[in-house]
C-alpha cells in the first residue's frame, strides 16, 4: 500500500484529507513529527517517514498577524517548503502543495490564469508566493494547488466566525468589494484525492504535469454575499448583513479586491473540477446541522 504523508494535524484541509484518503496508508505528521518552524530538520525527518507522496496543506495562515510575525510566516511558508521540495527533488517523491489566491494583487476583473503576473498585497501572500518559487526552483515533481477562501466546520474560518457572531448580533457589517470563490475544505480534499489516485495510478507525476494549478470552487461572490448565503443555508433569518466598502473595515493586511481563479487548467490536464461554491456551501451547512 502506498504511504502518504500529510503535513499538519488539525488544519481545515488536513482534517478532511484524513477522512477521504482511507484507501492509503496515511501518516498524519503534526508539529511533533514535522515542525515547519524548524526547516533544517525536515529533510532528515522526511527520510525517516519514507513517503510515496507528500501532501502539504500546513502553513502560516494568519493573514493579519503575518504583517507583524514576518519571520515566522517566511520560515513556515517559504523556508520549510524549500526543504520539503529539495527532499522531493532528491528522492523523486511527488509533492502536492497548497497556495493561495492572495498571491495576486486583485486588480484584474476576469478570472486569473496560472500564467498571470502575481503581486501579493501582504506578507502572508508574499510568503506563500516565495514558497511556490522555492518549489519551482528546486525542480521537484510537484503540483501547487492555489485555492481560496477556505471554510468548513473545523478550525478558524469566515464561515464559523459568521455563525459565531450570529449568536449575539442581529446586524453585521461585511465587506462587499472583495470578490472571490469560497471553497469548502471537503471539496478540496475530495479533489485532492482524485489527484492522488491519478498520480498513484500513473506511478508518479509526468514532467509536463508539474506546476501551478488553480483549485477553487466554481463561481464567485463577495464576502458580504457569502455571509448572507451561509446564514440562509443555516436557516438563520434574524441577522441582517450590511454591505460595506473595505475602507470601512480596516485590517493590518490589505486583501485583493478580486481574486477569482480560472480552474480550466486542472480540468484540462487531470479532468478535475470542484463544485460551484453554492453547492458546496449547502453541503457544509448540512454537515453543520448534523453536528
Ligand atoms: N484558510 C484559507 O482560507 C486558505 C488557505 N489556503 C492554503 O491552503 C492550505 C490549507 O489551509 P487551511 O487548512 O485552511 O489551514 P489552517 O490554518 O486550517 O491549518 C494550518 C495547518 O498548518 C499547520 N501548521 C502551522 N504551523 C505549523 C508548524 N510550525 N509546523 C507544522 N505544522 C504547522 C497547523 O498545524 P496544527 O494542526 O498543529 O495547528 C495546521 O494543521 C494552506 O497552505 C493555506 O495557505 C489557501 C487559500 C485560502
Ligand atoms: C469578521 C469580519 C470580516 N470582514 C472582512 C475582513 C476581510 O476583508 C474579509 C475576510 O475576513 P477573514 O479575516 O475571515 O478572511 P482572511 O483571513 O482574509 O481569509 C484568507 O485567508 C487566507 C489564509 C487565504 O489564503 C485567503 O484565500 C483567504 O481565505 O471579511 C468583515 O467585513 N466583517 C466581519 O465581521
Ligand atoms: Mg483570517
Amino acid at each position: 500500500m502506498k504511504r502518504i504523508v500529510v503535513i499538519g494535524q488539525n488544519g481545515q484541509v488536513t482534517t478532511y484529507l484524513q477522512r477521504v484518503l482511507s484507501d492509503y496508508e496515511l501518516v498524519v505528521a503534526g508539529r511533533d513529527t514535522l515542525d515547519l518552524s524548524k526547516p533544517r530538520e525536515l529533510q532528515v525527518k522526511l527520510a525517516e517517514l519514507q513517503p510515496d507522496i507528500i501532501i502539504n496543506p500546513a502553513a502560516y495562515t494568519a493573514v493579519d498577524l503575518a504583517e507583524e510575525e514576518v519571520d515566522a510566516a517566511y520560515t513556515i511558508n517559504r523556508d520549510a517548503v524549500s526543504e520539503i521540495a529539495r527532499y522531493c527533488a532528491k528522492q523523486n517523491t511527488p509533492l502536492i502543495h497548497f497556495s493561495t489566491d492572495y498571491v495576486f494583487d486583485g486588480s484584474a476583473d476576469t478570472p486569473y490564469l496560472e500564467s498571470d503576473a502575481t503581486g501579493p498585497t501582504g506578507v502572508y501572500g508574499a510568503s506563500k508566493l516565495a514558497g511556490e518559487q522555492a518549489i519551482l526552483s528546486a525542480d521537484a515533481p510537484a503540483i501547487i494547488l492555489r485555492t481560496a477562501w477556505v471554510y468548513s466546520n473545523h478550525g478558524k474560518n469566515f464561515y464559523k466566525t459568521m455563525l459565531g457572531l450570529a449568536e449575539s448580533r442581529n446586524e453585521l457589517s461585511v465587506v462587499s468589494d472583495q470578490v472571490g470563490a469560497p471553497t469548502y475544505a471537503r471539496s478540496i480534499a475530495e479533489g485532492c484525492k482524485q489527484l492522488v489516485d491519478i498520480i498513484i495510478h500513473q506511478g508518479g507525476l509526468l514532467p509536463e504535469q508539474r506546476g501551478i494549478y488553480h483549485f477553487t470552487c466554481a463561481g464567485q461572490t463577495s464576502w458580504a454575499e457569502f455571509a448572507r448565503s451561509l446564514f440562509l443555508e443555516n436557516d438563520i433569518t434574524n441577522v441582517k448583513v450590511n454591505p460595506i466598502p473595505s475602507s470601512d473595515y480596516p485590517t493590518p493586511a490589505q486583501r485583493p479586491a478580486y481574486s477569482v481563479l480560472n480552474g480550466e487548467k486542472l480540468a484540462d490536464v487531470f479532468g478535475i473540477a470542484l463544485p460551484h461554491w453554492g453547492t458546496a456551501l449547502a453541503q457544509c451547512a448540512a454537515e453543520t446541522k448534523s453536528q
